[in-house]
């Protein structure tokens, strides 16, 4: 019998973007909730608990109240929303976090879906960490090139609106250095202290890299770009939608410029570094609503219900 799955904020961005994903499958039976009853909280916990996966793909406060609703020990939640990212009782949806995730993933009815910046910024950070380069209390700092979409639909209404190209350079925001995300990316990257993390938002819609640079002289003694790239590779090995990239892979440079959409209508996230054996530059990119949202969702859910992870999914 097929699975039964609920999109709950199926209009928004991110359900949009997964309601095609899952549209396309026929290993599933979509519930569907009629249009003028999305925000009818009967209707919604009707079908919240009577689906095997409910994804929530609702601002904070909304997912708290969904999650709230479920009394169905059956269904399983993944939220894409900042709500759970670091609840104990909720397991982080990244599959490729650290050996024994996926089992998590496989075992818990609670997962929190990554947040966008925050997943590209771990999957730099957090082998480094483990392996002992990258010292915990190292003073990271982060900047992040993202796509307008990754503010939802009302960012994506203002950016569609911008009659006169007032929004056509790129814009830093989150200035008072409290984004959203610090405390996932504290948390999973198992860090000392949250990096301090630049966002900048640009006239595209979707595509995003992440940038962390480092001193090496503040590194583990001696640690080279070839070492870092041993230890992804290692950690990433067989990992289907992590990429690992050569020193200085010059054939993702246009020109000396890093394009940001690389990597967009799959759900890869790429990494690289860049640099000199003074100064490093680590690199991940993702499709903000691929990998960074619905593509991951879609992957947290082949995994817990044990299913081949690639379905749906590019690589
Ligand atoms: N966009 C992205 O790249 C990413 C987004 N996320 C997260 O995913 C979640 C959704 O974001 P996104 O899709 O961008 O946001 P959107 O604003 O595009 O969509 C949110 C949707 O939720 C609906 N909604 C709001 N309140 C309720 C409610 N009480 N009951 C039912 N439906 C409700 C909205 O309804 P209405 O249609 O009436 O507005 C809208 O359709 C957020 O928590 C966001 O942080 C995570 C990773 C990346
Ligand atoms: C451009 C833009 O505004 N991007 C969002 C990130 C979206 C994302 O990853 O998601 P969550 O909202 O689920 O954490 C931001 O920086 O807040």
């Amino acid at each position: 019998m097929a699975f039964k799955v609920y999109v709950d904020g199926q209009e928004g961005t991110t359900g949009l973007r997964l309601f095609e994903y899952l549209n396309a499958r026929t290993d599933i039976e979509l519930l569907r909730i009629d249009s003028d009853k999305r925000k009818d909280p009967t209707e919604r916990a009707r079908l919240l608990n009577a689906a095997d996966v409910a994804f929530l793909c609702l601002p904070d406060d909304a997912s708290r109240e969904a999650a709230a609703m479920v009394d169905n020990p059956n269904t399983c939640l993944i939220d894409a929303s900042t709500a759970f990212r670091t609840d104990p009782t909720w397991v982080y949806g990244l599959p490729e976090l650290a050996p024994g995730q996926r089992e998590a993933i496989r075992a818990s009815k609670r997962i929190a879906n990554i947040g966008c910046h925050a997943s590209a910024f771990i999957l730099l950070v957090r082998p480094l960490v483990d392996a002992g380069l990258l010292p915990p209390d190292y003073p990271l700092s982060a900047f992040s090139l993202t796509g307008y979409s990754g503010g939802g639909k009302q960012l994506i209404a203002t950016y569609e609106a911008d009659h006169d190209g007032r929004l056509q350079a790129p814009r830093p925001y989150a200035m008072g250095l409290a984004h959203k995300h610090l405390p996932e990316m504290q948390q999973h990257g198992r860090l000392a202290q949250p990096p301090v993390f630049s966002p900048v938002v640009g006239p595209f819609l979707k595509g995003l890299a992440v940038t962390v640079p480092l001193q090496c002289s503040h590194l583990k003694d001696g640690t080279s770009a070839e070492q870092l790239l041993d230890t992804y590779r290692e950690r990433y090995a067989g990992e289907p939608f992590v990429r690992v990239h050569g020193v200085d892979d010059m054939a993702n440079l246009d020109g000396g410029f890093f394009d940001v959409q690389g990597s967009n209508d799959t759900n890869r996230v790429e990494l690289f570094v860049f640099g000199s054996a003074e100064r490093l530059c680590l690199v991940s990119r993702l499709d903000n609503l691929g990998k960074g949202a619905a593509g991951s969702a879609v992957q947290n859910m082949n995994v817990h219900l044990g299913l081949d992870e690639h379905i749906g999914l590019t690589t």
